[in-house]
């Protein structure tokens, strides 16, 4: 009988997305010696360039992706097996050519996926369904929404008159944000259950979303509405009930009904409603114990329920007490700091070192860029949490800058700055030092005050 070859390695890790990669890195550079394997499905790996530090807690970086040999290179005592998962790229493009085609599309889920993507199609009818009141629920609340729809709008020449807005309370304390469970940029008939890397920030760099129209951008939104059903044309023709009628005559490979009683056909539809930790493979024969959103339950050590298994990035859920001013969302920020986090924490076990909690997971920080705004979001952005007991203070000029900030208390536990505010380092440190702020009032946000002076 052959007996199979058996390696074994002090530390294996899945994974050549960027919570990986980073944790092999972090690993390595304390452990330079320690006999690492790395397992990821796809020939290429995620690595951070361009890392910089824009202020205590907000970090800016470019994604590529490299070969998995340079890694290899740089860490002689590193093995990268490349494991017979399917990769994510085998309908690569495929989006991209249904997209040339057709006339109209229709977008389903009101995160930043769905955000990027109606911004991004050109040439091409889009009918935007979302389940809320406002565009991009996951990000913003419905005065950032109404700042920045103008922008969806083709002609963008709009005037920059000023529309101070100081104080408005919230109807309903935001919720926080959900992951869900749905894959994304799905056309109608792709298969749902093929995972593989998030693409990340950069996914939509240098490709154009064209259509087969000569609009630029032309986007319906339809509020408040799901998914109720959808058909094939040769379904809608032999339906009995004749309830569905081809508009103008028209006749589109893909009809979508929806909950507000409204039917499209299109040439497809998009479902950008959220991911989906892939957990699947590492259940079989073990205890570990699954958050509700899916996710890997790790505690502050990034350690799972199973002794020894350590789960960073899109895969986990944060299951320690989070600080008051930080949540989890599956960013690619947060799977560098978790990759790197647990690369330390794993480090520190073998090396019996003490570790304490990150202070990257003090406060919640994104930078990214919607509709092409600078968009920053800190803390409880959306007074996630914070029930009825938080104040907001608004400052907005049309098609230049929106500013909220979120006080509980008197003291600021969030802000949302899109736009070139310059605002972020010095509410950064207003948030993170948790100064009364109530004697400031609402000149907190008046443009006439060069507020970085006036907490010097
Ligand atoms: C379209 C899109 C746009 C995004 N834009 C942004 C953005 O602008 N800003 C932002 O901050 N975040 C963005 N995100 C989120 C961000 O990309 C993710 O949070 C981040 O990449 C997660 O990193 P990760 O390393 O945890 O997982 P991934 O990057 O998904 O990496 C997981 C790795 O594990 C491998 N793998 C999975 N299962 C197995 C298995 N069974 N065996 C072996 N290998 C396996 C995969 O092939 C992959 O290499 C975006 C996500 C998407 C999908
Ligand atoms: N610039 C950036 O920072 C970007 C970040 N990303 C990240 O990538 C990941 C994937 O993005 P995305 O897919 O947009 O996921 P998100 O989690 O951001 O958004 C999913 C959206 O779909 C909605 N939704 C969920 N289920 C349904 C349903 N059945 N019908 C209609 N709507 C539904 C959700 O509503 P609800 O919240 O109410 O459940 C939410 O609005 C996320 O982690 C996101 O944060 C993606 C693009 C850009």
């Amino acid at each position: 009988m052959a007996h199979k070859k058996e390696k074994t390695f002090q530390f294996v890790i899945v994974g050549g997305g960027i919570a990986g990669v980073t944790c092999v890195e972090q690993l390595l550079s304390q452990i330079p010696s320690a006999d690492v394997a790395l397992i990821t499905a796809s020939p290429h790996i995620k690595a951070v360039t361009n890392y910089k530090q824009v202020s205590k807690t907000l970090e800016k970086f470019d994604v590529e992706e490299r070969p998995s040999s340079v890694l290899e290179e740089k860490f002689p005592s590193l093995t990268v097996i490349h494991s017979a998962v399917k990769s994510l790229h085998t309908q690569a493009h495929a989006f991209q050519k249904c997209l040339s085609k057709a006339k109209r599309i229709v977008i389903v889920g009101n995160g930043g996926i769905a955000l990027e993507l109606v911004y991004e199609v050109e040439g091409c009818e889009v009918i935007w369904a979302v389940k809320d009141k406002a565009i991009g629920n996951t990000f913003f609340d419905a005065g950032a929404a109404e700042f920045l729809i103008p922008s969806l709008e083709a002609d963008k020449t709009e005037s920059t008159a000023s529309c101070k807005r100081p104080r408005y309370t919230t109807e309903e304390p935001a919720p926080g944000a959900s992951q869900t469970a749905d894959k994304n940029l799905q056309g109608h008939d792709s298969g749902p259950t093929e995972f593989g890397s998030a693409l990340g920030p950069d996914w939509h760099e240098g490709i154009v979303f064209r259509g087969a129209e000569q609009v630029s951008r032309r986007v319906t939104m339809e509020y408040q509405c799901e998914v109720e059903k959808l058909f094939t044309s040769e379904e809608l023709l032999n339906s009995p009930q004749q309830t569905l009628k081809p508009e103008n005559g028209q006749s589109w490979p893909v009809y979508i009904q929806l909950t507000n009683g409204k039917t499209f056909g299109c040439d497809f539809v998009v479902s950008a409603t959220g991911v989906v930790p892939n957990t699947e493979p590492f259940l079989h024969g073990n205890n570990f114990e699954l958050a509700d959103d899916g996710g890997l339950q790790v505690d502050d050590h990034m350690m799972t329920t199973e002794p020894d298994v350590y789960a960073a990035g899109d895969v986990c859920t944060a299951c320690w007490e989070h600080s008051p001013l930080w949540q989890q969302m599956r960013l690619w920020t947060q799977a560098r700091q978790m990759g790197w986090y647990a690369g330390r924490c794993m480090a520190a076990y073998v090396l019996s070192e003490p570790i304490e909690l990150d202070f990257c997971f003090e406060l919640f920080s994104h930078i990214t860029k919607f509709f092409n705004y600078k968009v920053v979001l800190l803390g409880k952005f959306n007074g996630q949490g914070l029930g009825p007991n938080h104040e907001l203070l608004v400052r907005c000029t049309k098609g230049q800058e929106y500013v909220k900030v979120v006080l509980s208390g008197g003291k600021m536990v969030g802000a949302v700055l899109i736009g070139e505010t310059d605002l972020e380092e010095t509410f950064e440190n207003l948030i993170l030092n948790q100064m009364d702020l109530t004697m400031y009032g609402e000149e907190l946000l008046n443009p006439n005050i060069d507020i970085e002076d006036y907490f010097d």
